[in-house]
């Protein structure tokens, strides 16, 4: 199933900056790992913003919840989720 996932970044001022660049670390390497395995597709910074649009292809809505719930930065995101499925008018071949 795939799904478009936009997450908007709140770190609090507050936390240290060796400690953000720690969680921020580690969250690039789970996020590269999960494009590696193709169940995170799309991942496009907001042009202006600490968000990102994505595109994820999981089983299900419980796989999309472990993969969002395992990000390192998850507690200082905000997340939407919106479930996607094929347009009838789509033409590209490897859009399912
Ligand atoms: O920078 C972000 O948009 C937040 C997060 C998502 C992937 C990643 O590496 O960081």
């Amino acid at each position: 199933m795939l799904f478009h996932v936009r997450m908007d970044v709140r770190i609090p001022h507050d936390l240290p900056s060796d400690a953000a660049a720690e969680i921020i670390a580690r969250e690039k390497a789970y996020a590269q790992e999960l494009q590696r395995s193709g169940k995170w597709r799309h991942i496009w910074r907001i042009a202006g913003q600490y968000a990102n649009y994505s595109v994820f292809d999981v089983k299900d809505n419980a796989e999309l919840h472990e993969v969002l719930s395992g990000l390192p930065l998850f507690k200082f995101m905000d997340i939407e989720v919106t479930p996607l499925l094929r347009h009838p008018s789509a033409i590209r071949e490897d859009d399912s």
